[in-house]
């Protein structure tokens, strides 16, 4: 296969074909949104770290440098870019892996425009495409000792393809059997505030002395794998989730009695003293928020274990014979290193040609966005995929891919 053109140019309109004063490192791609040029990958990016972005301010002649937010793509060997409704790219990345090759560039959509406001500079916010929807995830909180772990190992042990959790972040030390990256990511408080001052986190919050957090990554991770996500989180946590893009399902989990709190937190023997009766402090507030606050969409008792957990089930729709859940199709597509990408109403058509000797094959890869939904500064999700293969005699059939 030959090698890919250095770049490729969508919109590129007057005066833009030299003399922009960029220097050029390849693989550039340049989109125009009213006064300003998008220009994608090359001259910002390091050979190591994401593709790089700057802005031509058509207005005032000036080069603008964006603050970017998001889980940005890997460095790559190119890739296509086109405008989507105004206010987002499209980027189909050449010679990516199957689940990593459509992403979009938000450059004004509301969630762009409210932190432009915030941070005072040009905004732009990646968001990757993934097909299928997520199922709304579930917010689990309570006081410490309630047993909301106890209820989410058995969720997850009887129903593994049905949830994942989101692994948080804290600063706390950790436990015994836990584990780094299962349990909890354990982290240096600088290297989690810093990450929270660049817009990583969904939430977080200062719980009994430490910093807890659930990263955007965390959650998105688990719809990824078609999972429906827990989040274990305190009550301030889930005010922030209520607050946030996330549509979710909020549950409390509330004690019988403080007495019986205390005693399971005892017999749990995972806290010394002092963190015993700060938790316990804490636990009165957190029963009077869970209970009053106007978060929580239900209030499961756990008095009987095995009668919550039933509870449970029922809220979630599992109760009975739980329904066989599918797990969707994680397929997405593969476009080659040389393609390009054109748009026809709310379908984007990626064109990939391999040329074989004896054998001109055209491969079309229809995306139709006409029902994406979320973004940054999570996913894209709803993109729907179809593939066409054309030979040299005409339309040879149509794969769907999901
Ligand atoms: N806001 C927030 N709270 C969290 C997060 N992860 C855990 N927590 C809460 O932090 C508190 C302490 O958790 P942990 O240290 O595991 O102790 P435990 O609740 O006694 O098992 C609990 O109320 C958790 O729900 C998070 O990502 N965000
Ligand atoms: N309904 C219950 N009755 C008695 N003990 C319970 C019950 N639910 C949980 N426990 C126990 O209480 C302790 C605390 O539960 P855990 O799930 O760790 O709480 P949390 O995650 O809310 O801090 C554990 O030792 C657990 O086995």
């Amino acid at each position: 296969m030959g090698e890919a053109p250095a770049f490729f140019v969508d919109n590129l309109q007057n005066g833009f074909s030299n003399g922009f004063g960029l220097k050029s490192k390849g693989f550039e791609t340049f989109t125009d949104v009213g006064d300003k040029t998008f220009v994608i990958g090359g001259a910002n990016s390091d050979s190591t770290s994401s593709v790089g972005i700057q802005i031509y301010d058509k207005s005032t002649g000036k080069w603008v440098i964006p603050t970017v937010l998001g889980t940005k793509p890997k460095t790559c060997k190119g890739h296509s870019a086109i405008l989507l409704n105004e206010d987002r790219i499209m980027i189909s990345i050449r010679g990516s892996t199957p689940d990593d090759c459509i992403w979009f560039l938000e450059v004004d959509t509301e969630y762009v425009k409210e932190q432009k406001k915030d941070f005072g500079t040009e905004v732009v916010a990646w968001s990757k495409g993934v097909t299928g929807e997520a199922e709304k995830p579930v917010v689990i909180s309570g006081p410490s000792g309630v047993g909301k772990g106890t209820l989410i190992n058995m969720l997850m042990k009887e129903f593994p393809s049905m949830f994942g959790f989101s692994v948080s972040h804290t600063t706390r030390a950790p436990r015994g059997m836990e584990k780094n990256g299962v349990h909890y990511h354990f982290t240096e408080r600088n290297v989690m505030e810093n990450d929270i001052k660049h817009g990583k986190f969904l939430e977080f919050a200062s719980v009994h002395g430490n910093l807890y957090g659930t990263s955007i990554e965390a959650v998105e991770a688990v719809a990824d794998s078609g999972k429906r996500c827990i989040l274990d989180i305190d009550v301030q946590g889930a005010r922030s989730v209520r607050a946030s893009y996330l549509d979710a399902v909020f549950i409390f989990i509330c004690p019988p009695s403080m007495r019986e709190l205390e005693e399971r937190l005892r017999a749990r023997g995972t806290e010394t003293e002092d963190q015993i009766l700060k938790r316990l402090r804490n636990a009165e507030a957190e029963i009077e928020q869970g209970e009053s606050s106007g978060i929580f969409d239900y209030i499961l008792y756990n008095h009987n274990l095995e009668e919550c957990y039933e509870n449970l089930m029922e809220l979630l729709g599992l109760g009975g014979s739980a329904p066989i859940k599918q797990k969707p199709s994680s397929k997405v597509i593969d476009p080659p290193s040389n393609h390009s990408v054109s748009k026809i109403n709310n379908k984007m058509v990626i064109n990939c040609e391999t040329k074989e000797v004896g054998n001109e094959a055209k491969n079309l890869i229809i995306l139709d966005v006409s029902s994406l939904k979320g973004g940054a500064p999570g996913r894209t999700r709803g993109l729907n995929i179809h593939a066409i293969d054309l030979f040299s005699d005409g339309l040879n059939g149509i794969r769907e891919l999901r």
